[in-house]
C-alpha cells in the first residue's frame, strides 16, 4: 500500500494549558492542524471548544486574567512567545463567529475594513478585493448591485457569508469558525457547509460545531474535547465509526452530552 503523502502542518499545539484566573479550562492539549483540511472541534457545552479556538489567533488574550503555558506553533513559530505581531497573526488567522456580526456599515466597507487597516488604499485594488471575496463566498451575484447598502439589511445567512468574506479579504492562511451556523436556518447552514468544502481548497479551516452531523459532513479531522481535555483527535470517519476512547464513543453515539 502506498502511504499517504504527509501534509504540511499549519499549527502544532504542544502541551497547552490555559487558566481563567485560578480555573483551568484547557489541560495539556496536543493538537495539530494540516494544511487545506477542515478540522472540527466537538464536545459538550463548557468543555473548552471556544476557549481553544480563540487561542489559535490569541483572541483569548482579550479576556482579562487569562494565563497560558505550553506552545502554539503557527507555521513553525511559537505565537506564545513575546515577539509575536498580533496584527499580522490575525491577518493570517481570520475568525468568524457564531452570529454573523457585520459592522453597521455598507457591504463594501465591511469587506474593505481589514485590507484598509493593512494599508491598501487604492480604490481599484479595494474593488477587486471586494469582488473576489464576495465571489469566494458565493454572495457576489446577490449583492453586486447594492454594495453601498447597509450590511445589516442582509439576511442572517447572507450576513454570515459577508463575515466570511470580510475574514477572507486580508488573504488569511487559516480561517477559524466558532459555531458558524448555529444561528442559521437549514438552507443557510447547507450553503455555509458547501462553502467550507470549497474554501478548504485554498484555506485551512478549524471549526467548532455543536452539530455532529455537520462535523461528519464537512471535516477531515475531528477533535473531541471533554472537561478541558482533548480526549481524541483522528480522521473524522474514524471518530464517528470506530473511536479509540470509550468517552468519544459515548458522545458520538449520543449517550451523553
Ligand atoms: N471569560 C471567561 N472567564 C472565566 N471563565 C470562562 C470564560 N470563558 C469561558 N470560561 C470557562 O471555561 C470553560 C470552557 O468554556 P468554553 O466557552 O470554552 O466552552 P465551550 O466548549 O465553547 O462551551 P459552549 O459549547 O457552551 O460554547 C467553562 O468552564 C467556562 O465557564
Amino acid at each position: 500500500m502506498i502511504s499517504a503523502i504527509s501534509q504540511r502542518q499549519v499549527f502544532n499545539v504542544n502541551d497547552l494549558n490555559l487558566w481563567y484566573g485560578n480555573n483551568q479550562a484547557l489541560k495539556n492539549i496536543q493538537f495539530d492542524v494540516n494544511e487545506n483540511e477542515v478540522t472540527a472541534i466537538i464536545g459538550p457545552s463548557g468543555c473548552g471548544k471556544s476557549t481553544f479556538i480563540k487561542t489559535l489567533n490569541l483572541m483569548i488574550q482579550m479576556v482579562p486574567n487569562v494565563k497560558m503555558s505550553g506552545e502554539i506553533l503557527f507555521d513553525g513559530k511559537n505565537i506564545l512567545s513575546n515577539k509575536v505581531d498580533l496584527v499580522e497573526l490575525r491577518k493570517n488567522v481570520g475568525m468568524v463567529f457564531q452570529k454573523g456580526n457585520p459592522f453597521p456599515q455598507s457591504i463594501y466597507d465591511n469587506v474593505t475594513y481589514g485590507p484598509k487597516i493593512h494599508g491598501t488604499k487604492k480604490k481599484g485594488v479595494l474593488d477587486e478585493i471586494v469582488e473576489k471575496s464576495l465571489k469566494d463566498v458565493a454572495l457576489w451575484d446577490e449583492v453586486k448591485d447594492r454594495l453601498n447598502a447597509p450590511a445589516l439589511g442582509l439576511s442572517g445567512g447572507q450576513q454570515q457569508r459577508l463575515c466570511i468574506a470580510r475574514a477572507l479579504a486580508t488573504k488569511p492562511e487559516v480561517l477559524l469558525m466558532d459555531e458558524p451556523t448555529s444561528a442559521l436556518d437549514p438552507i443557510s447552514t447547507m450553503k455555509i457547509e458547501e462553502l467550507v468544502l470549497e474554501l478548504k481548497e485554498k484555506y485551512t479551516i478549524v471549526m467548532v460545531t455543536h452539530n455532529m452531523q455537520q462535523a461528519s459532513r464537512v471535516s477531515d479531522k475531528t477533535a473531541f474535547f471533554l472537561m478541558g481535555e482533548l480526549v481524541e483527535m483522528d480522521n473524522t470517519e474514524k471518530i464517528f465509526s470506530n473511536p479509540e476512547d470509550k468517552r468519544t464513543e459515548d458522545y458520538v453515539t449520543g449517550r451523553f452530552g
